[in-house]
C-alpha cells in the first residue's frame, strides 16, 4: 500500500515562529549578509529619527533663542544626513532584494524537486490545480514575507523603539500617556488574528480550487465543446468565484477593523499631544521645539506602529502560505534514492523475477496479490487481461515509479530497489498509452530523456518509429513546434514520438503498455518489424488487447481478477484452447 501521506491533516495555528523556523534552514547560509543588511536598516532607521531634532534645535535656538549664526550648520548637517539615509537604504534594498530572491529560488527549487521524490498517488489524490497555486501563489506570498513584509516588520519596530526612547527623553510623562490605549489595540488584534488565519485559508484554498478548474477545464476545451457544456463550466467558475469572494470581503472586513485599532490610537495621540501638551507650553513647562518634535516623533511611532499592526492581516496570509508549502515538503519521500547497484553487461544479460508481488494504492484495494513472473532476457513477453486488472500497474513497478508492499522484483537476482536510480532509467524505458509530450519542437520532444544525443541519431529514431517521413513533411520539420502536450497531432502521431523516444534512449528492457493502440495494423507492424531489429537482444513487454499485436511475442502471461491465470508460450496457449 502507499504509504505516503496526504495533505488532509487537520487545520491548526501554530505560533508564528514555529511556522516561519523552516525558513531558517535557507536563511542560515547568508546570515552575515543578512546581519548587515539588518545593521544598515539600523543605521538608517536612526539617520532617519535625527531629523526632527534638527527641527526642535532650529526652532527653539535659531528663531526663539536669537542664534541665527547655527543656521547654515544646521541645513548643512541635515542634507548630509538625508543623502547619507539615502544612500544607504539604496544600497541596503540592493543587497537584501539580491538575497531574498536567491534564498527564495532555491526554496521553489526544493519544493519541485521533493515532489519529484513523493509518491505518484499523491498527484492522482491531490488536485493539480491545489499544486500549482502551492508552488506558484503560496511561494510568491513567502517571497513577500521575506522580501517585503519581514524587512517593513524590524524597519516599523526599530523605529518604534526608537522614537519611543526620544518620546520619553523629551517628556515621559506625555510619552507614558501616548502609550496607555496601546495594550488595548494589542488585545483587539490578538482577538482577531486566528479568525484571520481561518478566513486566510478558506481565501486560499478556495483560489487553489478554481485554478485547479480552470486547468481543468482549458486541458478539456475540446469535450466540453463536442458536448455543448460552455455553460455548464461558465456557471461552475462564477460559483466558485462567488464563494472566494464571500471569503475575499470577510477577509477585508476584518483586516480593516484590525487597521482601524491603530487610527483610534492615532486619535488618543493626537489629543494628548495638542491637548495636555499645548497646556503644557502655555503654561512654560515644555518649549514649542520640544512640543514640534514630540509630535514629530509621535508621527514616527504612529506610522510604524500601524504598520506593524496592520501587518498583522500580511502575516496571517504567509502563515497560511508557509502551513501549505511545509503540507507538501513534510510528505516523506516514497524510495531511498540510496541504492548503488549497476550490473555488469553479462548480468543484463539474465531474466528479470517478479517474486510473489503485491500491491494497492489505499488499504481498500488490493490490485496484485502474490504475482510471480519471469520476464526471460532478450525476447518478448505479452501481457494480456481484462481492464483494470492491474497491467498498468505491474508495468509501473516494472518502471520503479512504485514499490511492491510485498515480494520483490530482481534482475540477475539483485532487488530493483538497490539500484542506483540514475543508471536504472537508461536501462528500463517505457511508451505508454497515455502519451506525454511538451511545449516544444518535435526534436526536443524526442530527445528529451537524452538531450545529448544528435540530430543524426534522432532522425534514425523517428524513421524506426515510422514518424520521419511525417515530420520531413513539415514545413518547419523537427523545428516544429507541437501545441500543449502534443495538441496539433493525432493520437497515432504522439504514439510514434513517444515510441521514437523510447527507441533514441536505447534501453535493455522495453516496456509498451497499449502502445501502439492508436496505430492501424500496417504501420503497428512497420514499428514490430524495426523494434524486431533494434531490440534484438532486448527484454520487450508487451501490453495489449489485440491478437495480432502479441501473435509473435515469445512467452504469453495472462493476467485476471484472481492473478496469473497463465504464463507459458503463445503456441501451448493456443494448443490448450
Ligand atoms: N493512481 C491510482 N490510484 C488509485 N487507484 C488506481 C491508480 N491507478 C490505477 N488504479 C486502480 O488500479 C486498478 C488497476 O489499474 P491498471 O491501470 O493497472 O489496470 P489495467 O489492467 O492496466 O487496465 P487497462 O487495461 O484498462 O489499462 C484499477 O482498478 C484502477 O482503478
Amino acid at each position: 500500500m502507499d504509504t505516503c501521506a496526504t495533505l488532509e491533516k487537520p487545520e491548526q495555528e501554530k505560533p508564528f515562529f514555529s511556522q516561519i523556523r523552516y525558513l531558517g534552514a535557507y536563511l542560515a547560509p547568508h546570515k552575515q549578509v543578512l546581519i548587515f543588511s539588518l545593521f544598515l536598516s539600523t543605521i538608517s532607521t536612526v539617520l532617519g529619527m535625527v531629523q526632527p531634532y534638527f527641527a526642535k534645535i532650529l526652532i527653539d535656538r535659531v528663531f526663539l533663542g536669537n542664534q541665527p549664526q547655527f543656521l547654515f550648520s544646521i541645513l548643512a548637517a541635515l542634507i548630509a544626513l538625508l543623502i547619507i539615509s539615502f544612500g544607504i537604504r539604496v544600497g541596503n534594498g540592493y543587497i537584501y532584494t539580491r538575497y531574498s530572491a536567491k534564498i527564495l529560488f532555491l526554496m521553489r527549487e526544493d519544493l519541485f524537486d521533493h515532489l519529484q521524490k513523493i509518491s505518484l498517488t499523491f498527484f492522482s489524490k491531490k488536485k493539480l490545480g491545489d499544486i500549482y497555486s502551492r508552488i506558484a501563489s503560496d511561494m510568491a506570498d513567502i517571497q513577500a514575507l521575506v522580501t517585503d513584509i519581514l524587512p517593513r516588520y524590524v524597519f516599523d519596530f526599530l523605529t518604534c523603539l526608537i522614537s519611543g526612547v526620544i518620546l520619553f527623553s523629551l517628556n515621559w510623562k506625555m510619552a507614558l500617556m501616548s502609550l496607555v490605549f496601546l495594550p488595548f489595540a494589542v488585545i483587539i488584534v490578538q482577538k482577531l488574528k486566528p479568525r484571520l488565519f481561518s478566513l486566510s485559508n478558506d481565501v486560499a484554498k478556495s483560489n487553489a480550487d478554481i485554478a485547479h478548474f480552470l486547468f481543468e477545464s482549458l486541458s478539456n476545451t475540446a469535450v466540453i465543446r463536442a458536448f455543448g457544456a460552455e455553460k455548464t463550466e461558465s456557471d461552475k467558475l462564477k460559483d466558485k468565484q462567488s464563494a472566494v469572494l464571500t471569503f475575499l470581503l470577510k477577509y477585508q472586513v476584518l483586516g480593516a477593523v484590525s487597521g482601524s485599532v491603530s487610527t483610534a490610537f492615532g486619535i488618543v495621540n493626537s489629543l494628548i499631544v495638542f491637548g495636555y501638551g499645548g497646556w503644557q507650553v502655555l503654561e512654560g513647562q515644555l518649549t514649542v521645539g520640544s512640543l514640534v518634535a514630540f509630535s514629530v516623533y509621535q508621527g514616527r511611532v504612529f506610522g510604524p506602529l500601524q504598520g506593524l499592526l496592520d501587518g498583522v492581516l500580511s502575516l496571517q496570509k504567509s502563515k497560511v502560505a508557509i502551513k501549505r508549502v511545509r503540507e507538501i515538503l513534510d510528505i516523506p519521500p516514497c524510495f531511498d534514492d540510496t541504492g548503488d547497484t549497476i550490473l555488469t553487461k553479462a548480468q543484463m544479460k539474465q531474466d528479470i523475477c517478479v517474486n510473489g508481488v503485491g500491491f494497492s494504492y489505499d488499504k481498500n484495494t488490493r490490485i496484485l496479490n502474490n504475482t510471480s513472473f519471469t520476464l526471460p532476457s532478450g525476447k518478448t513477453t505479452a501481457l494480456v487481461g481484462p481492464s483494470g486488472v492491474g497491467k498498468t500497474t505491474l508495468c509501473h513497478l516494472l518502471l520503479r515509479l512504485f514499490n511492491p508492499d510485498a515480494g520483490t522484483i530482481t534482475w540477475a537476482g539483485q532487488d530493483f530497489k538497490t539500484f542506483d536510480k540514475t543508471w536504472f532509467r537508461k536501462q528500463v524505458a517505457m511508451v505508454s498509452q497515455e502519451t506525454f509530450l511538451f511545449h516544444a519542437s518535435i526534436l526536443e520532444n524526442i530527445r528529451f530523456f537524452k538531450p545529448e544525443a544528435s540530430q543524426e541519431e534522432i532522425e534514425k529514431a523517428a524513421e524506426a518509429a515510422q514518424i520521419d517521413d511525417f515530420i520531413q513533411s513539415l514545413p518547419r520539420g523537427y523545428d516544429t513546434l507541437i501545441g500543449d502536450r502534443g495538441t496539433r497531432l493525432s493520437g497515432g502521431q504522439k504514439q510514434r514520438l513517444s515510441i521514437a523516444r523510447a527507441i533514441l534512449l536505447n534501453p535493455k528492457v522495453l516496456i509498451m503498455d497499449e502502445a501502439t493502440a492508436f496505430l492501424d495494423v500496417k504501420v503497428e507492424n512497420q514499428i514490430k518489424q524495426t523494434l524486431k531489429e533494434l531490440m534484438k537482444d532486448k527484454t520487450i513487454l508487451l501490453v495489449s488487447h489485440r491478437a495480432s499485436s502479441i501473435e509473435n511475442a515469445h512467452k504469453i502471461i495472462i493476467l485476471d481478477e484472481n492473478g496469473i491465470s497463465y504464463q507459458g508460450p503463445a503456441k501451448e496457449l493456443t494448443h490448450e484452447s
